[in-house]
């Protein structure tokens, strides 16, 4: 079975970033309508196409002025420029939605569809703009997808699965999550300086009859997961290398260091 290998060096400033760290990816980012994360610029920095859902306009508007109080808020503004504001456009500020048409964002009204989410309609957006090859290579990045309304999160956890052959890594301030396909097996190799060491494994599509995992204190043999049943929650990581390999897409999470 080929394996995956995972890395959070999105999470370290491009310069510090080793290059041999993983495979070479292609960062797209979207930002969701909750609070920016203070690394929200470090992961600005990865990205090559940046998305803003609905919203989330209005959280770099007033968010990024606020991570950077001794810079201009204008000339701000204008350096955190997206490629595109897409959702049902019912978030968005007035005055939002008009700074960034006149700097020529393209605002895409896409209130017409009213059952899937901003999130989903930003990552087909990123998918249609990426050529079939390269989408392998593609990891999109999602801020404010966690933590606050519950629907919400669950919405945003339904687009992992939804989107299950692109890497998606959701974000919060606190923690990452990312769905570990059953059909690969997976390294996730453990940038300690960013993140760790709490972490889990989540069983949330299906029950798991077989996971087996190296590199973490409670580590899994051939086990059973299931809500209900084992799910494996406040786990430690042991080993700067983890492997998992299960029948069952499972949720790999892990804490985001507060301090990086
Ligand atoms: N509290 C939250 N928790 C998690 N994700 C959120 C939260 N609020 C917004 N989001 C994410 O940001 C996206 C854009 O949110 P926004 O509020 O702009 O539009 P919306 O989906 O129409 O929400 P609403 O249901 O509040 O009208 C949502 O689709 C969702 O993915
Ligand atoms: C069963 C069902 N539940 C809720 C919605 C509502 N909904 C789902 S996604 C979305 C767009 C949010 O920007 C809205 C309004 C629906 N259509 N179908």
């Amino acid at each position: 079975m080929e394996v995956m290998k995972h890395t959070s060096t999105f999470l370290r400033p491009p310069l510090l970033t080793p290059a041999a760290d993983g495979p070479p990816l292609t960062y797209a980012l979207v930002v969701l309508n909750q609070r920016l994360p203070w690394f929200a610029p470090v992961l600005w920095s990865h990205a090559t196409l940046r998305v803003f859902a609905d919203g989330g306009a209005n959280r770099v508007y007033d968010g990024m002025p606020r991570l950077f109080p001794e810079q201009d808020p204008l000339e701000l503004r204008r350096r955190y420029k997206p490629d595109l504001i897409r959702g049902d456009m019912d978030s968005i500020r007035p005055e939002v939605k008009e700074f960034y048409s006149n700097l020529g964002v393209k605002i895409e009204d896409m209130s017409y569809d009213q059952e899937t989410t901003d999130l989903h309609k930003c990552v087909t957006f990123i998918c249609d703009s990426t050529p079939k090859m390269d989408k392998s290579n593609l990891c999109i990045l999602v801020t404010g997808a966690l933590g606050g309304r519950f629907d919400h999160e669950a919405g945003n956890i339904n687009v992992l699965y939804k989107f299950s052959n692109i890497r998606i890594v959701l974000l919060s301030d606190d923690c990452l999550i990312q769905l570990l396909p059953r059909t690969r097996c997976h390294e996730i190799h453990i940038q300690s300086s960013v993140v760790g060491p709490h972490c889990g494994l989540i069983p949330l599509g299906a029950p798991s009859a077989s996971t087996t995992t190296t590199g973490l204190q409670w580590d899994l043999t051939n086990t059973r997961m299931s809500f209900g049943g084992l799910v494996s929650t406040s786990n430690i990581v042991h080993e700067e290398r983890i492997t998992v390999r299960s029948d069952s897409d499972l949720l790999w999470t892990i804490s985001i260091k507060k301090d990086l």
